[in-house]
């Protein structure tokens, strides 16, 4: 038999923060594509009524004001609502509900429609970053989980391509950080480290999965990455548990390591990268404290569906829903080809 070697035979990794397995399946790199190749993306023109403009009316009648910066509105279509009836508690254990309040929020990032985090400026991403601290100061006193979220590209279902988020708060813990929390918990418990804390550690001394880095963030592709360029941002000092514990280096770094990884992002295949993004940290709520989630480390995620051009994209499909994450670019092959591309001039800025 062969000498293992990651990068030519399968296998699968575990992923401690979620307590799975992702299969890697590298010889397949090889294999001719000639499914469906997604519609090129012809940067979606903004539509020049679209509701999220400065001084655009929605769909109930408001009109949104002339921002010249981030503006928040309430979602007109929320799926949370603050105020509603408790279901009856559930008699039969294999028929469970429970109460769900909250609200949603959409988030512009900037006024010009055809703007995106890579093409804004550090201090307009700035902008967005104090924003969102403010959103999740306010929201997290009231609920146990505020998500932010952002839809990027028509390929993942964004209806708008004015650059914006959206703002889930809920009563509940979703099932994402909820399996975080407490996998995250459990290594704290054992080891009396944060896991997260721990792994930056590693990856710093391996540099085999870093795309970026600067005084206050490392920007990688996680070990345990299910979608092919998938990456994490993650502080490197100070342990913050939640977006609200960030100082200002790190707040400034912060938007300075989003431009140049999502600059990165675009020149990868020169087109606006599509992506589902996020932050998760130590759950809030009343009672919560700073400090009080030593298991925690705060951190960012892309969740980027392209494969191997800006028209052929991954599908977590079949064996993905039904059995578990699988790849055929390694998580390190991903890092090396972000590590090539420019992080400073965007394709769109080249001569
Ligand atoms: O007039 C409008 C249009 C869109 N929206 C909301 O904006 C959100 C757009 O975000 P997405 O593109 O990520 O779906 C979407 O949730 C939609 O409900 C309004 O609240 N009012």
């Amino acid at each position: 038999m062969q000498e293992f070697d990651a990068t030519d035979h399968q296998h699968v990794r575990y992923n401690p923060l979620k307590d799975e397995w992702v299969l890697v399946s590298p010889h397949r790199c090889k294999r001719p594509w000639s499914g469906q190749t997604e519609q090129p993306p012809e940067e979606q023109a903004p539509d020049p009524n679209n509701p999220l403009r400065a001084g655009a009316v929605r769909a109930n009648g408001k009109k949104n004001p002339i921002y010249t910066s981030t503006y928040v509105f309430p979602n007109d279509f929320p799926a949370l609502l603050e105020r509603v009836p408790e279901p009856p508690a559930s008699t039969n254990p294999l028929f469970v509900s429970s109460q769900a309040r909250g609200t949603c929020r959409v988030m512009c990032f900037h006024p010009d429609s055809s703007m995106t985090i890579p093409l804004m400026s550090v201090e307009e991403i700035m902008a967005v970053i104090e924003e969102w601290i403010n959103q999740l100061k306010e929201l997290g006193r009231r609920y146990t989980w505020v998500q932010i979220f952002e839809n990027k590209g028509a390929v993942m279902g964004c209806s708008n391509p004015h650059p914006h988020c959206q703002i889930w708060a809920s009563s509940f813990l979703p099932n994402e950080p909820r399996v975080k929390d407490r996998c995250q918990r459990a290594y704290y418990e054992k080891h009396e480290k944060a896991m997260l804390v721990a792994y930056v550690e590693q990856e710093l001394l391996k540099k085999e999965r870093i795309v970026l880095q600067n005084n206050e963030w490392v920007a990688l592709v996680p070990y345990w990455a299910s979608w092919p360029y998938e990456t994490m941002l993650l502080p490197l000092k100070g342990h913050p548990q939640r977006m609200t514990d960030l100082n200002d280096d790190q707040k400034m770094a912060l938007a300075e390591i989003m431009k140049q990884l999502n600059t990165k992002y675009d020149n990868l295949f020169n087109c606006s990268f599509p992506y589902s993004m996020g932050w998760h940290g130590a759950p809030t709520g009343p009672d919560a404290k700073p400090g009080d989630s030593p298991h925690w480390l705060f951190h960012g995620v892309y969740l980027p569906p392209l494969l191997r051009s800006a028209t052929v994209k991954k599908f977590m499909v079949g064996y993905e829903m039904l059995a578990q994450p699988q790849r055929d670019l390694t998580p390190e092959q991903a890092a090396e080809k972000l590590r090539q591309c420019d992080h400073l001039v965007h394709y769109r800025n080249k001569k």
